[in-house]
């Protein structure tokens, strides 16, 4: 058994983006956590100063979900093989130390509660503990958008709470280089890949406290690539105005205490993306148009959560009954579902240092 020498357990919070019309702009951070444990294991005595490659001798297991499915291979699984595409952005080649890592993973994947953000998110603190290289939270949030293109999940995840971002238009240069959707292929590369600085600009805005959030989540997967693989490529000028106009809205009505929640549902509704997914999500339309403020009190909006199937409903009480309705929805669709209710949490991503 080799020594434990150090031990850094980071966490990162789901997501839920969106929030309706905010396509790929708006996140909110929710209370279930991805941890990973990290042991640093005592390198074997070598004879050379040459720096050593650990990465074959790095072990890792899993519990939770994603458990049967998920590699265990530090250069197969996500969040090791981001870690490996920070390290090689800074000419650290492999793990420069062999760790034992267990991953805990709560969050249902494939489901549109930033699983895959959150494993990126942790890949990237990962490489950053790992290699010693100190990056500020700005130059972190690059390298998340050099693996998912869209900031909203992965900001959040990073910062924590509620949250609007941009990307900065890229030269082309920029999106030439390679990105970890390959990094396997720039670990052994003699020239490591670029990653340009100040890519993510966000802020973070305030959210009422009574607002919770209740997920309502399906038991099928669906693929953020399919989900947005269905969207079109061009947009009618009124429906982007319809977005927009809600989109502004919705920033500051869900600041306010007591929240509207007449005011609330209208800025929820969304013509860019739900209206493109609704064939990928049996019951999607019946459930955002007849689950209300008026016939569920408590209930303020109601949207998919990121690139879908789980819903989200944003609600101040009645969750009992909100989450019946959609659940009975889902049912009458031959979907059966899991609810969770949860919290919108300012907590983003961590790293910190365990007990030996
Ligand atoms: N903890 C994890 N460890 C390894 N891979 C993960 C983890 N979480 C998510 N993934 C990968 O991300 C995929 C789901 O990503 P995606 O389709 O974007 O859905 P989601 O909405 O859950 O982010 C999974 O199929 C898996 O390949
Ligand atoms: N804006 C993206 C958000 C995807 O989030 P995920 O949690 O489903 O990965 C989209 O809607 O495609």
């Amino acid at each position: 058994m080799s020594k434990v020498i150090r031990k850094v357990k980071i966490t990162v919070p789901c997501s839920s983006s969106n929030i309706g019309p905010g396509f790929d702009v708006l996140g909110i951070t929710l209370s279930m956590f991805l941890t990973l444990d990290i042991e640093f294991l005592e390198p074997l005595p070598t004879s050379t100063n040459k720096t050593v490659n650990y990465t074959n001798e790095t072990t890792l297991d899993y519990t939770g979900e994603g458990s049967e499915s998920v590699s265990l291979k530090p250069t197969e699984n996500l969040i090791t093989k981001t870690a490996l595409y920070v390290l090689a952005s800074h000419k650290i080649y492999g793990f420069p130390v062999p760790l034992h890592i267990h991953v805990n993973n709560p969050i249902p994947m494939g489901r549109g509660l930033g699983s895959s953000g959150a494993a990126v998110v942790a890949g990237v603190l990962l490489g950053n503990v790992v290699g010693e290289l100190g990056l500020s939270k700005d130059r972190l949030l690059d390298f998340t958008l050099m693996v998912e293109r869209h900031p909203d999940n992965v900001t959040a995840a990073l910062i924590g709470g509620f949250i609007a971002s941009y990307l900065r238009e890229l030269e082309p240069e920029d999106t030439n280089v390679p990105h970890s959707e390959e990094p396997i292929s720039v670990i052994g590369a003699s020239k490591p890949p670029t990653v340009p600085s100040g890519i993510g600009h966000y802020i973070r805005l305030s959210w009422a406290k009574e607002i919770k959030a209740i997920t309502i989540i399906p038991d099928f997967e669906i693929a953020t690539a399919t989900a947005r693989s269905v969207l079109p490529d061009a947009y009618q000028r009124n429906d982007v105005v319809f977005n927009l106009q809600r989109l502004a809205v919705l920033t500051s009505a869900l600041a306010r205490s007591p929240p509207d929640p007449y005011l609330i549902f209208q800025a929820m509704q969304d013509k860019v993306h739900q209206p493109y997914r609704k064939n990928l999500i049996p019951g999607l339309s019946h459930i955002i148009s007849n689950v209300t403020p008026r016939t569920h009190p408590g209930l303020l909006g109601i949207c998919l959560s990121g690139a879908g199937p789980t819903i989200l409903a944003l609600a101040t009480h009645n969750f009992d009954m909100i989450s019946s309705a959609i659940t009975q929805a889902f049912l009458e669709e031959g979907i059966s579902t899991q609810v969770k209710l949860l919290e919108v949490t300012e907590k983003g991503a961590s790293a910190e240092e365990g007990q030996l």
